[in-house]
């Protein structure tokens, strides 16, 4: 997908929400456990609740690779579901990966044409030559950790180095990758107070951001510094809405926090006009 048939789906949707798809047998309704595939269930029925709402979807790869070869098939089923059914929607493996040239080509190559997905979560601390891979696939989207939501971002990514926060460094030299336009950056609504510097170093590019909802952050304060002229923002929330109920109306109360956010963003956008 295309920057710019994202942005068409935010004016469409009236939504810069992304779902986070982080499945624990242990926190879906017990009934889900009878079927053969609980995590593909789970997926398809919130998805299908919630399409409208939301321009995105994110699972978590951790939250399937718990699952071993099972949780790999139902990841598959899960991004194929939402290819076919919604091809509209944009799609990131939140893997956080990244490693020497050869094995990121091999990362790439796993999530963005054996799974499909539109973009790829990848930790910037292994240089140029690791992430370039990833942004060589062209309408793919890399997105660099930033400046993450966790209180451990503060042991490196804020310390200063040569005179500016680590962070910075990572906006600033990745811009000069080649094909940085497919790169777009992690930053946690829980460092809303950062974005304003942040979008001196990147106006133009889009921002994930987890965070909203369990971990506490808001969504006013990251729009008051986060969005720019095609909005530039994804606010993702997982547990907030997929673990809405634990009952038989589990979909139903999942897309009811999604349009509590939805309301909020389309407000948001109404105000920017
Ligand atoms: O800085 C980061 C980077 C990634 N995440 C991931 O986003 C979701 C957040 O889930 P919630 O349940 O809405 O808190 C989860 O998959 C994290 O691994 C993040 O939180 N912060």
């Amino acid at each position: 997908m295309t920057t710019q048939e994202l942005v068409e789906q935010i004016y469409k949707k009236e939504s810069f929400l992304c779902i986070g798809l982080d499945v624990d047998l242990n926190k879906i309704p017990k009934h889900l456990l009878e079927e053969e595939d609980p995590i593909f269930e789970f997926n398809k029925t919130i998805i299908d609740a919630t399409h409208h709402l939301a321009v995105g979807y994110k699972p978590n790869i951790a939250f399937y690779e718990a699952y071993g070869v099972k949780g790999w098939k139902s990841l598959e089923k899960t991004i194929k579901y939402i290819n076919t059914h919604y091809p509209e929607v944009f799609t990131i493996a939140d893997a956080k990966r990244g490693d020497i040239g050869n094995t990121s080509t091999m990362y790439a190559k796993a999530f963005f044409e054996d799974l499909a997905f539109d973009s790829i979560t990848v930790a910037p601390y292994m240089g140029k030559d690791s992430v370039e891979p990833f942004l060589a696939f062209e309408n793919k989207h890399t997105i660099l950790l930033a400046l993450t939501s966790n209180q451990g971002a503060f042991d490196f990514q804020t310390k200063d180095t040569e005179g500016k926060e680590l962070y910075k460094h990572v906006l600033e030299i990745s811009k000069t990758y080649k094909n940085s336009e497919n790169l777009m950056y992690v930053v946690g609504a829980t460092k809303a107070e950062y974005l304003s510097d942040i979008r001196e170093i990147i106006p133009d590019s889009f921002l994930l951001v987890p965070g909203v909802g369990a971990q506490g952050g808001s969504l006013q304060e990251v729009c008051k510094y986060g969005l720019n002229n095609q909005v530039g923002l994804l606010i993702n929330s997982s547990r907030g809405i997929i673990y809405a109920s634990d009952k038989l109306d589990y979909a139903k109360a999942a897309a009811k926090k999604a349009l509590v956010l939805q309301t909020e963003m389309k407000k948001i956008l109404q105000e920017g006009k």
